[in-house]
């Protein structure tokens, strides 16, 4: 499956105008009564706008040119009354759409994290998290605003153009069609260019994630922009991307803008009409000077939303090109399945076996060529290589954080892939070269992967750490296991952030623990504390050790070389300094 959102080829293909409001409005489904109420609403504030000029025209040619002025006192005090519930109906309305909008893009930031959340390794390989963050919150945000401003003033427009344009041909046809021509030339205008203002405000979203981007990374960078002050190197790379940026968003400015003065043309031609014409029937009397009035107010009730609807054309261009965005994430799912082969686990298979292990990342070339291998329960394997040579990739094949190309992995004789993600974890604890650490503290780091211990109190918890033989371990941390752990780890050292990799990972006692460098920046005291805990773990857990300082791979039962993806037995530890020694070099 192709990850990489910016290929996508959703991303190239636009979802039409017609399809993508279905679609949007499936969003709105669980809001459908408030939705429901906020249409009547706004439907009845849209009759009583319309009957507005109908009366005035009334009064005008009934009470006013007859001088009865009681009735034109009574008809001010209806309309009065009228234009007041309108407002209330208004401000009912908006107040139950701004909620609408603000659930729909809380449920939608849900849905889309969650799906991000869901998907695999290569997702995150092939995509920027400044461009996802971008996704998750600027395009959501444009589609909360379409909900929460737009729609409705869209529907009371359409409502308030009909009924006017219903009038404008009761009251009189030929005037009536007259009137309504530049509307025709307004729509066949709107239709042609909505593609080209939707793509211009498409490539707007997507260069705000591009500079997105560009911040994270220079952000994620900011020690080595300072040590080697390369300053320079991101601020240009910024202003590109935020020229970029400007370039894009005046595009998509001026594509926004087109519709507002061609509709004002047209409604302009449109009062014209209607004034020269309208005058015209009263020269020749068949027309009163109240129904020109109330026909002018029709007419003006017809192009005003219509001149509003430029803008919420626009406004939903943007939420249709922000969507586009959204649902290329929401099109994805993972390609790591869970499988159902019916397999039984078999106790006396090898723990993890590798049958004809091909494996490549996505859109490259094949890393790892038609590795076979197995791991008995209890066994400690180091594997060593050359850097690049492929350690961290067999490694990461074992723990199924990808499938291979061909060939399979069996956990304990059973297709790796027919564990769920819940059962693997639990049986594969992984300690990665670059250690993941949350913004907390050193106890919330070490819980995050262990829920059972989630209630214990800090002595109930330093006594499981005292079994595990762990708690020596906390003696570099200051405040012990209440230690805060700032911006993702950068308050702590790496080799502290091993550490807490390494409690993390052994408190679970997992079946196979595989350790990629986990060793390479802690000290040698520490380094021996550690071996002696992992002396302790339970005698049946197999220990995979990726290393590439020779030491730490003395006491291993099975010592593997990683070459150029290819892997080979290099027997025991002195076999394989044996080898080293005569020419072939670890990194
Ligand atoms: N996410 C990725 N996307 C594409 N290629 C990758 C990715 N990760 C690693 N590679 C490539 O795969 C090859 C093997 O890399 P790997 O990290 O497995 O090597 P290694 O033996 O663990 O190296 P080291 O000792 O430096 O950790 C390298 O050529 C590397 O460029």
């Amino acid at each position: 499956m192709n990850y990489n959102l910016n290929s996508l080829p959703a991303g190239r293909v636009k979802s039409s105008t017609w399809s993508g409001l279905k679609s949007l409005l499936k969003l709105v489904e669980q809001e459908r009564k408030k939705l429901v109420l906020a249409v009547c609403a706004i439907l009845l504030n849209s009759s009583l706008n319309l009957l507005g000029p109908y009366l005035i025209g009334h009064t005008i040619d009934k009470y006013i040119q007859t001088k009865e002025y009681h009735g034109v006192l009574v008809f001010s005090g209806i309309l009065f009354s009228m234009y007041t519930v309108a407002f209330v109906t208004s401000y009912f309305q908006t107040n139950l759409m701004g909620g609408v909008g603000q659930r729909i893009i809380f449920e939608l930031r849900n849905t889309i994290f969650n799906k991000i959340q869901q998907l695999p390794v290569a997702f995150f390989n092939e995509n920027k998290a400044g461009d996802l963050i971008s996704r998750v919150n600027n395009d959501t945000d444009k589609l909360s605003q379409f909900f929460s401003q737009s729609l409705m003033q869209f529907i009371g427009s359409i409502a308030t153009m009909i009924g006017a344009g219903i009038f404008l041909l009761i009251i009189n046809f030929e005037l009536g069609l007259a009137t309504l021509v530049p509307a025709v030339f307004i729509l066949l205008f709107t239709r042609s260019m909505s593609p080209w203002v939707k793509h211009k405000n498409a490539l707007n979203l997507e260069s705000t994630g591009g500079m997105s981007a560009e911040i994270q990374e220079s952000l994620n960078n900011f020690k080595v922009i300072i040590a080697f002050n390369r300053r320079d190197y991101f601020k240009k790379r910024f202003d590109l991307a935020n020229q970029e940026n400007y370039r894009k968003a005046i595009g998509a400015g001026l594509a926004n803008n087109i519709f507002l003065p061609v509709f004002g043309l047209f409604s302009s031609i449109a009062q014209l009409t209607v004034l020269s014409f309208g005058i015209y029937l009263i020269t020749k009397g068949n027309f009163s000077i109240g129904l020109l009035v109330s026909y002018l107010s029709y007419a003006t009730n017809f192009y005003n939303p219509l001149r509003q609807l430029a803008t919420l054309w626009t406004s939903f261009q943007v939420a249709l090109a922000g969507w586009d965005r959204i649902s290329q994430i929401l099109s994805l799912s993972t390609n790591l399945v869970t499988i159902h082969d019916g397999t039984a686990e078999d106790q006396h298979a090898p723990l993890l076996e590798f049958r004809n292990v091909h494996f490549g990342y996505q859109g490259g070339f094949e890393i790892l060529h038609n590795i076979s291998f197995s791991m008995e329960k209890g066994k400690t394997y180091a594997l060593v290589g050359p850097t690049g040579g492929g350690k961290t990739t067999t490694a990461s094949v074992m723990a199924r954080l990808y499938d291979p190309l061909q060939g399979t992995v069996l956990l304990k004789g059973r297709d790796i892939r027919s564990y769920t993600d819940g059962e693997r974890a639990e049986k594969i604890g992984f300690i990665l070269q670059e250690p993941f650490l949350f913004t907390g503290t050193v106890r919330e780091n070490i819980l995050y992967s262990n829920a059972r211990y989630h209630g214990f109190t800090n002595e109930q918890f330093l006594e499981i750490l005292k079994e595990a033989k762990l708690e020596g371990l906390l003696a570099t941390f200051d405040q012990g296991l209440e230690t805060p752990v700032l911006s993702g780890g950068e308050s702590l050292s790496i080799g502290q952030k091993q550490l807490i990799a390494f409690m993390r990972a052994v408190l679970r006692q997992p079946e196979l623990l595989i350790l990629d460098e986990a060793t390479a920046n802690i000290d040698t005291i520490t380094e021996k504390l550690l071996g002696q805990i992992l002396d302790k773990l339970p005698k049946e857990t197999t220990l995979v050790v990726i290393a590439h300082r020779l030491n730490t791979i003395e006491n291993a039962d099975e010592i593997y070389f990683i070459n150029s993806g290819e892997l080979s037995p290099a027997g025991s530890f002195r076999e394989a300094v044996d080898k080293l020694m005569s020419g072939k070099r670890l990194s």
